[in-house]
């Protein structure tokens, strides 16, 4: 080896031996990572988030996908002359718009993370709440939207029932489970569920060490736009009383509350749009994002 290569080949390795200690914290720890629409840029974005997959599998880590897709759902939406209405940043959804959401989620959107998985050398498998009756769903009744109306949002769910049976049967075994976020309820109807909803109820039920929020902003951000590194749960009532934290940020928030109530150690808040965001937050010392703990 010349001088160079050999400075280079330690200086590989030195950055390798920098993640051991963030490979032993999350040894054989579930981490939900959910991957929101916006957050799901061009390929090459598409790629570097399957190899961080891929790789955190590989280092002992059982990483579990929520995807969402609501630009997706919009678009397709949008090109067959249907019309969205959004209560409170929840897509109303009637029979035709669950049938396309359900198209859009369950089918195009979890096959393609599930192939770029694949095509990383990881082994994907694309799943969606219905598939062993994971996630049970009811109706979301809400008594009224914030301006005061009274708004039937159709198949919208929300998660009641979480049956880990067959994501226990996956983990640690070489397999990366990909979600959807779609559901039945007891009757048999299919259900939307916010994919930040979805996964924290996932969180929660698995007992994750962390749940991670790809979006399309660093973290949450200050009045003056600026990252909010770390934040502790009881923070974030008077962020959102004093309009700090506003629109799709709001169920971001609310999930974290619920799934730290529920045994999550931590939950990030980042930008999926930072390549290799992912590896970034967990296996080295720089971390990416809002931490939001107990
Ligand atoms: N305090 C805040 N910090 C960061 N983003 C915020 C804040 N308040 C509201 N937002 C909005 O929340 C959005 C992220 O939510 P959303 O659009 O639902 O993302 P996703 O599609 O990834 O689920 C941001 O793009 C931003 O417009
Ligand atoms: C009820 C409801 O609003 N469901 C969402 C599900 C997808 C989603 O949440 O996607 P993002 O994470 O990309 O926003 C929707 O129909 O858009």
């Amino acid at each position: 080896m010349t001088d160079n290569s050999s400075d280079s080949a330690l200086q590989q390795a030195r950055i390798l031996m920098q993640a051991l200690p963030h490979m032993l914290r999350y040894d054989e720890a579930t981490v939900v990572v959910k991957y929101g629409g916006h957050a799901m840029g061009d390929d090459s974005v598409a790629r570097d988030f399957a190899r961080d997959m891929v790789l955190l599998e590989q280092s002992g880590v059982n990483p579990v996908v929520v995807h969402g897709g609501g630009p997706q759902i919009g678009a397709m939406l949008k090109k067959l002359g249907i019309a969205s209405q959004f209560s409170d940043g929840l897509r109303v959804t009637d029979k035709a718009t669950m049938d396309i959401v359900e198209m859009v989620l369950a089918g195009a959107i979890n096959k393609q993370i599930v192939g770029f998985i694949n095509a990383e050398g990881g082994r994907a498998i694309g799943l969606c709440g219905k598939d062993g009756r994971m996630v049970t769903a009811a109706k979301l009744e809400r008594p009224a939207s914030s301006t005061g109306d009274q708004v039937d949002l159709g198949f919208v769910g929300e998660p009641v029932k979480v049956d880990a049976t067959v994501l226990d049967q996956v983990l640690g075994r070489e397999l990366i489970p990909v979600l959807a976020p779609i559901a039945q309820g007891p009757g048999g109807d299919t259900y939307n569920i916010n994919a930040d909803t979805f996964a924290g109820a996932i969180a929660g039920a698995l007992g994750a060490k962390r749940l991670l929020f790809l979006t399309d902003v660093p973290g949450v951000l200050d009045q003056n736009k600026k990252l909010i590194e770390e934040l502790k749960v009881s923070d974030i009532p008077a962020l959102i009383a004093d309009g700090t934290i506003t629109g799709g940020m709001i169920p971001k928030v609310e999930t974290c509350m619920y799934a730290i109530e529920r045994g999550v150690e931590g939950v990030v808040i980042l930008d999926g749009k930072l390549p290799h965001a992912v590896l970034i937050e967990l296996l080295t010392d720089h971390g990416a994002g809002t931490l939001i703990t107990r």
